[in-house]
């Protein structure tokens, strides 16, 4: 199993946004604005949307990795920091006893 984090990702996508490099997708995407990538990020959910429904385990694999990517990107070109999100999704997590155990090494 990765070790890779969307954490991993953000800092990467942190990085390259404000890298000015003309060879980083993620500063050429990010430099068009907020509604571009969002508008980018629809596409890529869509295209999710149709691997799924298509029954398509590798496309899908692959759709979810773009999508991920672009909802990275997304929140970095609206400058709302993933730890928010972080925050806002356990915020809603229901004590189930799940939580804890997650938090612990494997036995
Ligand atoms: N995970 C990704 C990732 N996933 C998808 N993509 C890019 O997203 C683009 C989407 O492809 P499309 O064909 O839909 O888009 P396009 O026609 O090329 O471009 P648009 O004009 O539609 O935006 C491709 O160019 C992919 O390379 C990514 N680009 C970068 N990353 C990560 O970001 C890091 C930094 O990348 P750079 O910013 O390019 O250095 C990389 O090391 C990766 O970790």
């Amino acid at each position: 199993m990765s070790n890779f984090t969307l954490s991993d990702l953000a800092v990467i996508i942190k990085s390259r946004a404000h890298s000015g490099d003309p060879g980083s997708y993620t500063a050429k995407l990010v430099a068009k604005g907020p509604s571009r990538c969002a508008k980018k990020f629809g596409e890529e959910a869509v295209e999710a949307v149709i691997a799924a429904t298509e029954r398509n385990a590798a496309e899908l694999t692959a759709e979810a990795a773009d999508v991920l990517y672009h909802l990275l990107v997304m929140l970095e070109a609206a400058e709302v920091p993933l730890d928010a999100v972080m925050d806002e999704l356990e915020g809603r997590t229901r004590q189930t006893g799940l939580q804890e155990k997650a938090a612990r090494p494997a036995e």
